[in-house]
């Protein structure tokens, strides 16, 4: 079996590990442990890597990493990751972006509470100096003061919102949003920044990029009250730290609570000198709920890009995301794996591919296509393809590409279809996704189904006549493969067609045994 290679190179959850070390086809690289220098040896083996904010993916890294075709974040932040490099060599970067948002939120919420109730002078006096004087530490109350939310994302709101569960005054500064995604949540927004300088608490949740750093410095520290508190678990530098050092010795700013900063680790920051800080070492994600999800999450998404089945999240699209509506990403994953399904299907030559999108999708046809070609050649064409590629491989092939779209489909919202042609014959499949997420394939070569594109399945035409399913199960039980779910699907003409889907894989003994039923007319195992 040809393996591809997963190295990990930071720490992860171990729930994570164990998928990894238990899925057949991944060769699994534990690096976590070893110096950054000596990954770049290792990491010139690897398919897929899955990395935190300890390990930036830089031209160095970049350049010893010949053979990557993705590479994980396993968290939100991408800073330390150089994606026009990835693009430029046609590897996929993806994040994990919301499942340690509630850690993030909460370790603001507590930063908050431990700068007003001074938790850092409290606690050294009584565990380390051994004294008792309760008349020494007089705090603050969140109750009644006003909260700056900078960036109102997935961690910023979440902030707003308990921040008002302690009946604070809040108002979020993010101009990449509509003002009503605070307002609804009974919030205020503004688009002056001087609104969020008046504050008496600050809290920031912005990307690091070249628009954020330095967000906060001396000059906008001036405009702030006395006593201000700062709060920031989100990247080291948004505040400008030379100018949060000097205002925290003056007592402009009466407490800061740290959990980033710009160089890390930071052992010796001069922040760490000062008294009126809270500080944590970068722990915003350290809950064990948010690092188990984080690190199943990554496993999970680091197997699916090394079989070349799906990005989930992936950051260097070949499309402008700000332009793709959000109801429209999980068209481009689901696009992919029928394409992968119905690749796996054909068994010939391929020579046309094309997409049809229905309804307001029509008009994120192109991008579709894009992704329908990688499904596909990943199976038929033994290349490295991702959507960087696929379209530049699928024309060297001599594959038509087509696209169709129309405003009308039948009764679902959006709908996509796609048609592979080859030497034999032509074979369609479409989906749909119902809510904001729900992806289902709801037709098979003209069968109407309603099964979930996952997992191990045989796909059976058979003629419809009494005892097929009790052979099949007896065929599969003799093997000792249980069966999931069972989906069938009657026709015109005295035709069924079946999806089984099944816990284990289908030797080609089962499937030889599945054709030799009376009733069967093909068989065809796939995996997603
Ligand atoms: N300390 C930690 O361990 C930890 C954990 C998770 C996330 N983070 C960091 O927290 C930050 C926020 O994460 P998130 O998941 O909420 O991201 P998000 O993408 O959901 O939200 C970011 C928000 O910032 C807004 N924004 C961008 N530029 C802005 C600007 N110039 N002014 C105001 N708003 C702006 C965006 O519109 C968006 O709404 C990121 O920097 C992330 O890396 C840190
Ligand atoms: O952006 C993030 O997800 C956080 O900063 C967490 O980073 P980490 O995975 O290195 O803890």
């Amino acid at each position: 079996m040809n393996k591809n290679t997963i190295v990990v190179c930071d720490h992860i959850h171990e729930a994570g590990l164990n998928i990894l070390q238990n899925t057949e086809d991944i060769n699994y690289v534990y690096a976590a442990d070893i110096d950054k220098t000596k990954l770049l040896d290792i990491i010139k083996d690897a398919d897929v890597a899955i990395t935190r904010s300890s390990t930036d993916v830089d031209e160095k890294f970049l350049n010893a990493a010949t053979n990557l075709k993705a590479i994980i974040r396993a968290g939100v932040g991408y800073d330390n990751v150089d994606i026009d490099g990835c693009s430029k060599r046609g590897i996929i970067a993806m994040n994990v972006p919301t499942a340690n948002t509630i850690a993030a939120v909460e370790l603001t919420m507590a930063h908050m509470l431990s700068c007003m109730r001074k938790f850092p002078y409290a606690h050294n006096q009584l565990k380390n100096d051994r004294v008792w004087k309760r008349e020494d530490w007089y705090g603050n109350e969140l109750y009644g003061k006003k909260l700056g939310v900078i960036g109102f994302g997935n961690i910023g709101h979440r902030v707003a919102l308990r921040a008002k569960g302690f009946e604070m005054d809040v108002i979020a500064y993010d101009p990449y949003i509509p003002s009503t995604k605070a307002t609804d949540l009974g919030i205020k927004y503004t688009t002056n920044f001087d609104d969020i300088l008046a504050c008496d608490i600050i809290t920031i949740h912005t990307p690091k990029n070249k628009e954020t750093i330095d967000m906060i410095s001396f000059d906008e520290i001036k405009k702030m009250k006395d006593g201000v508190v700062l709060i920031n678990c989100a990247r080291g530098g948004l505040y400008n730290e030379e100018a949060l050092v000097e205002n925290l010795k003056s007592g402009k700013i009466a407490m800061a609570g740290i959990d980033v900063f710009k160089k890390e680790p930071a052992t010796s920051h001069p922040l760490l000198d000062l008294p009126n800080v809270t500080v944590t070492a970068h722990l915003g994600a350290n809950t064990k709920e948010s690092q188990r999800e984080i690190s199943v999450q990554s496993a999970n998404n680091a197997i699916e890009s090394a079989r070349g089945i799906a990005y989930p999240n992936a950051l260097n699209l070949p499309i402008d995301e700000s332009k793709i509506p959000s109801f429209v990403k999980p068209y481009i994953e689901l696009t992919q794996k029928m394409a992968f399904l119905l690749a796996q299907i054909s068994k010939s030559e391929i020579r046309a591919i094309e997409v049809n999108a229905e309804g307001e999708l029509g008009d994120f046809v192109d991008s579709l296509q894009t992704f329908a070609s990688v499904g596909v050649l990943n199976v038929s064409s033994g290349l490295s393809v991702n959507y960087v590629n696929a379209n530049f491989i699928a024309k060297e092939k001599g594959i038509d590409l087509v696209t169709k779209s129309s405003s009308n489909c039948n009764g679902y919202k959006n709908k996509v279809t796609i048609k592979i042609t080859t030497s034999k014959g032509v074979k369609t499949i479409s989906g749909t996704v119902f809510g904001d997420e729900v992806q289902r394939v709801i037709d098979f070569d003209g069968f109407a189904i309603d099964i979930e594109p996952k997992g191990k399945m045989i796909i059976m035409r058979n003629k419809d006549i009494p005892g097929v399913i009790g052979k099949v199960g007896n065929i599969l039980g003799n093997h000792g493969i249980n069966i999931s779910d069972f989906r069938l699907s009657r026709g015109k003409d005295g035709i069924a067609l079946a999806v089984i889907l099944i816990d284990e894989k289908a030797s080609s003994k089962v499937i030889a045994e599945l054709e030799s039923l009376e009733a069967s007319i093909a068989i065809a195992y796939a995996e997603i």
